[in-house]
This record gives structure tokens, C-alpha cells and sequence, in this order.
């Protein structure tokens, strides 16, 4: 007689990896690095919608030869010691969600940062990934409010690489959490607790990265996600429509980009009286170069000028214990069938506030 052959073990479900993903970031604040940055950046036809015969040109003969000297300047005035404040906290974002997953039991899963332009690159995280035995890839864009010249950016990135891949990683994306309650609870406890602090303004400020007008009007939804945001926020603040305002940030280039632009404003509303505001920039995950030199540096100046009295910025969102805790339920919230249901079901909820 022979011996029963054992039941092969069962075998364990592929790994996951969670790949957060942002713009990307010069590697020093010296002009040379800029370039190289702007280079890629700007040449991305998802970003400058001219074609490329027309705008390789421009951008190689004018903007790569005046404007990496001037950025340099201005990134040399937010650097911190730990490099771009974008790169930080989005390094800092991915490792506090790490420790948020390894307490909710689900040590496992593999967090890892991704760029789109500059280091560490998207393509290497997603190698690395695969190196690690991974298959299963949740992609989440440091965005919260979807548009093409961002987030679909980045997925292009990830399906191409995909798209060579002989064995395809299983990939989900998150492509939009604009309306998300664990963020919008985390802006809403950031504004609540500046204001215990400091009081509340005569007018809060959100401020968005502006979009070129025709992006929308082919049809991004951007500036759509970005006032629904803004409605959902000042709900949750308990603000009238006369204490708040949206506007667009960071123009680039003479077209007209998404309106009311934020300096200009500013600049009218401090004419007209307004003393006391408050801006945050709730399409920022991290603090970066267009938060802490354009907003809280230059519009500051500007506000301050036309006979304003008080400017307070609200940072972002950033290392925000509430953020993590946003971050997190977004993350298990899209994990389902990849994970076993109890393993979801099991974890702590609202912690938050
Ligand atoms: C948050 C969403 C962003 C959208 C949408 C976006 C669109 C967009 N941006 C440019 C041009 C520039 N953006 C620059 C910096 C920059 N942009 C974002 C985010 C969005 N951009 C961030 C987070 C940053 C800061 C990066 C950092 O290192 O801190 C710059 C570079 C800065 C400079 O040289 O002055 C440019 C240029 C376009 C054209 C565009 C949509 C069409
Ligand atoms: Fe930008
Ligand atoms: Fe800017």
C-alpha cells in the first residue's frame, strides 16, 4: 500500500503592495537639478497639451534656459534639512501609513513612495514590488481631486510599464477621493485646530493648483472635484457662503487657466476691506514649493500690501494624525477581496476626530 500523497498546502494569497504617488521634486534646489526636473516634468504631453514640434522649442530654447535659475531661488527658500518639503512628508506620509497598517494587523503589506517625475521614481517602486514577490498593486495618487494633467499622468505611467510586463501586476487605482469623509474630516480637525488657536478669520481661503481653462472645457473634471471639496469642507465648518472662497493658484504660461486666480484675489479682497484671512490649499497633500514660498511667501506679501491685516496659512495635511487615519480607511476600503473580509471588517473605525 502506498502512503497518501499529503494535500499540497493551500497556496498564500499574492502579496499587495500599496504604492502612494506624487508629483516628484528636484533632487538639490540648484538650477542644473531644476532643469533636469522642469525637463520631465514639462515635457510630459499629459501636462503641456502643445504639440510636441511646436512646444519642444519653447520649452528647450526659453523656459529650460530662464526659469530654472529663478525656481532654485525660490526652492532654496522652503529646503528643509531632510530636502524638498514635498519629498519629506510624502516619504513621512508613507511610512506613518506603514505603522497605521502594521497596528491594524495588516503588517504584510508592503508601502512604498512613488514619484512621477524625479526620485524614487514610479517604474523602480513598481520593480521593486515585483523583486519582492508582490502582484497585487493598489495605487494610490497623493491627488485627492482627479485630473488628467496629475493623476492620469501617473496611471499612464504605471500601465505602460505594466503594458511590457509578461506576467501583469493585478493593479487597483483610486482615482479620485475628493469627497472622501476621511479627508474631508482631516481638513476640516487641521482648520478647527488653527482656529483653537488663533481664532477664526474674517474669511477662510482654499486655494487650488489652477489648470489651463481649456483643460476643463474638453472636459476634465478637475475643477468640478476641486468645488466639491471646497462645499463638502465649509459643511463640515458650518461656513455661509460669504465666509469662504475657492480660488486657483501657480498660473503657468499666458493662457487663461482656471478662475478666480488666487493673488489677484487676494489682492482685491484686502482693497475691499477684508482683514483677517485664513489660506489653505486643500488640493496639496504635502506642503511644497507652491504652498510655502508662493502662498505663504509672495500672496502673503501681496495681501499684506493692499492693507491687509492678518494672513494665517494653514498648513496641509501632511503628517496630520487624522490624515493618516483618512489615508488608511481609504486604502482598506479599496483592499476588498484582496484581503479576507474579517481581516477589513476587524479594523478600527472613527478613531479619528
Ligand atoms: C496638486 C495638483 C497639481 C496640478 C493639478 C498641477 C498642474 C500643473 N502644474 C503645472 C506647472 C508647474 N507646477 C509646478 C509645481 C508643482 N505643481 C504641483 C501640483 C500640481 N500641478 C506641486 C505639488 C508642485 C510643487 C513641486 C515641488 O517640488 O514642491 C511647477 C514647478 C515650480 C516652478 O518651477 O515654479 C510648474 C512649472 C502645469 C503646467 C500644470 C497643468 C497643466
Ligand atoms: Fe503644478
Ligand atoms: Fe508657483
Amino acid at each position: 500500500m502506498t502512503a497518501p500523497q499529503p494535500t499540497p498546502a493551500p497556496r498564500p494569497s499574492p502579496s499587495i503592495g500599496i504604492l502612494l504617488c506624487n508629483l516628484g521634486t528636484p533632487d538639490e534646489p540648484t538650477p542644473a537639478a531644476v532643469r533636469r526636473y522642469l525637463a520631465e516634468f514639462l515635457g510630459d504631453p499629459r501636462v503641456v497639451e502643445i504639440p510636441p514640434l511646436l512646444w519642444k522649442p519653447i520649452l528647450h530654447g526659453i523656459i529650460l534656459r530662464r526659469r530654472p535659475a529663478e525656481s532654485a531661488r525660490k526652492y532654496r527658500s522652503v529646503w528643509t534639512e531632510d530636502g524638498s518639503p514635498l519629498l519629506a512628508y510624502s516619504q513621512k506620509q508613507a511610512s506613518l501609513l506603514r505603522g497605521w497598517l502594521g497596528e491594524a494587523g495588516l503588517g504584510p503589506l508592503q508601502v512604498a513612495l512613488g514619484m512621477r517625475y524625479g526620485s524614487p521614481g514610479i517604474v523602480a517602486q513598481l520593480e521593486t514590488f515585483r523583486a519582492q514577490g508582490i502582484e497585487r498593486v493598489l495605487v494610490v495618487p497623493l491627488y485627492p481631486q482627479y485630473s488628467a494633467t496629475t493623476t492620469a499622468s501617473v496611471l499612464d505611467q504605471i500601465h505602460q510599464w505594466n503594458m511590457r510586463q509578461r506576467n501583469m501586476l493585478d493593479l487597483r487605482i483610486i482615482k479620485d477621493y475628493a469627497a472622501h469623509p476621511g479627508y474631508i474630516a482631516a481638513l476640516a480637525r487641521r482648520t478647527l485646530e488653527h482656529w483653537q488657536t488663533h481664532g477664526r478669520p474674517d474669511k477662510l481661503v482654499m486655494s487650488y493648483h489652477g489648470i489651463p481653462q481649456r483643460n476643463i472645457d474638453l472636459g476634465d473634471p478637475y475643477q468640478q472635484r476641486c468645488l466639491l471639496t471646497a462645499r463638502l469642507l465649509a459643511e463640515q465648518l458650518g461656513l455661509r457662503e460669504s465666509q469662504y472662497r475657492v480660488t486657483f493658484q501657480s498660473r503657468f504660461g499666458r493662457a487663461q487657466w482656471l478662475q478666480p486666480y488666487t493673488q489677484p484675489t487676494l489682492e482685491e479682497e484686502a482693497h475691499q476691506g477684508l482683514q483677517v484671512v485664513d489660506v489653505m490649499c486643500p488640493g496639496f497633500a504635502s506642503d511644497c514649493l507652491e504652498t510655502l514660498e508662493e502662498i505663504n511667501m509672495e500672496v502673503r506679501e501681496a495681501f499684506l500690501h493692499q492693507g491687509g491685516k492678518a494672513f494665517r496659512y494653514i498648513p496641509c495635511l501632511n503628517d496630520h494624525p487624522s490624515w493618516i487615519d483618512g489615508l488608511g480607511d481609504l486604502v482598506l476600503e479599496n483592499l476588498g477581496g484582496w484581503l479576507p473580509a474579517d481581516a477589513i471588517a476587524r479594523q478600527p473605525r472613527g478613531s479619528r476626530t
